[in-house]
């Protein structure tokens, strides 16, 4: 069953169709990437999703509750971690997180025990009396996650998370984006970094300058692209020359070079590697490494857009 609908949802600024008729179903109980680059219209879906944000047409339903209708009881089933920080400098963790529980109508016992639970599940229940200005930018962010989760909502967003901080408080995150849903939080992951939607997520919707362009679960998304393969070739003395070559090779389909690392798609490498082999060495190019590689979802994107997701 779906717990999250979007039918034909747009949302437009001035002229342009920021959100262009999205279609979505959120089962219960699955942790629901959105995938797309900068500026795709992914914030814009989440904020009409949370009810932040009137939407231009379309109709967006949560646990059988209309959002544009009913937005005070669909709001009591969302926990939305935002990608601004949400969180008062001057009050403590633990007085941030009772704020929140207050917001949703918690109180008295009840409310002090929620607020212990989820700076524990945050992993802030010894910083419980420190201030956020005192916190690293992934202590914060796990403070906010802390701060949506009070009302024990049945649908968790959660809006790019991890940008810009420390890979420790980003495993820390995805671990607690796993460890809510097992305690039976459907989650709403959006990010544009492909390899931690295909860590976690159960099915991936790929979003695109407003659509939708692809959705299924990894397994579905990556069999569409089954055909092609991706090279990556670490190598000193990488030449305009050299990249001009492959780039003209007749069955390399696109070149992607950055630093001493340059990306290779084609159909299949088999009969092509001793050709690529010999470009590099007529260049001077010194191979350090080389890697063949299955299709993942950039491989996907790229064939949709023919743009890399970092574009
Ligand atoms: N209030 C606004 N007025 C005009 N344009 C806007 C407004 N909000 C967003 N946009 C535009 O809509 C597009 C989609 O933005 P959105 O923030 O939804 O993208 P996103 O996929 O979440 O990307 P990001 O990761 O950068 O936030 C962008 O081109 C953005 O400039």
């Amino acid at each position: 069953m779906a717990l999250a609908q979007l039918t034909d949802v747009v949302k437009r600024y001035e002229s342009n169709l920021t959100v262009d008729h999205v279609n979505l179903s959120i089962k219960e109980g699955e942790i629901f990437g959105l995938l797309g680059p900068n500026g795709a219209g992914k914030s814009t879906t989440i904020s009409m999703l949370c009810g932040l944000l009137k939407s231009d047409g379309g109709s967006i339903v949560i646990d059988g509750i209309s959002v544009s209708k009913q937005p005070l009881e669909a709001k009591k089933r969302i926990g939305l971690v935002p990608q601004d920080l949400a969180l008062y400098e001057n009050m403590t963790a633990q007085e941030n997180a009772t704020f929140f529980g207050k917001l949703y109508g918690l109180r008295g016992g009840l409310l002090k025990e929620r607020v212990q639970e989820a700076l524990e599940f945050t992993g802030l229940a010894d910083r419980a009396k420190d201030k956020p200005s005192t916190f690293s930018g992934g202590m914060k962010r796990r403070l906010n996650i802390a701060c949506a989760i009070m009302h024990r909502p049945k649908l968790i967003i959660m809006d790019e998370p991890t940008v810009g901080i420390d890979p420790q408080s980003r495993n820390h995150i995805l671990e607690s984006v796993k460890a809510l849903n097992k305690l039976g939080s459907t989650v709403i992951y959006t990010s544009h970094y492909m390899e931690e939607v295909e860590a976690i997520c159960d099915r991936v919707a790929i979003m695109d300058k407003g659509h939708i362009i692809a959705c299924g679960t990894e397994q579905e998304l990556r069999e569409r692209v089954a055909h092609e393969e991706k090279i990556v070739i670490q190598a000193g003395n990488i030449t305009p020359g050299l990249i001009q070559e492959l780039k003209q090779h007749p069955r390399v389909t696109r070149v992607e070079a950055d630093g001493e690392k340059v990306e290779l798609y084609l159909p299949s490498s088999q009969g092509e590697l001793q050709d690529i082999l010999f470009i590099f060495a007529k260049h001077g190019g010194v191979i350090q490494a080389l890697q063949i590689e299955e299709p993942d979802l950039e491989t996907l994107f790229l064939s949709l857009t023919g743009r890399t997701l970092r574009d």
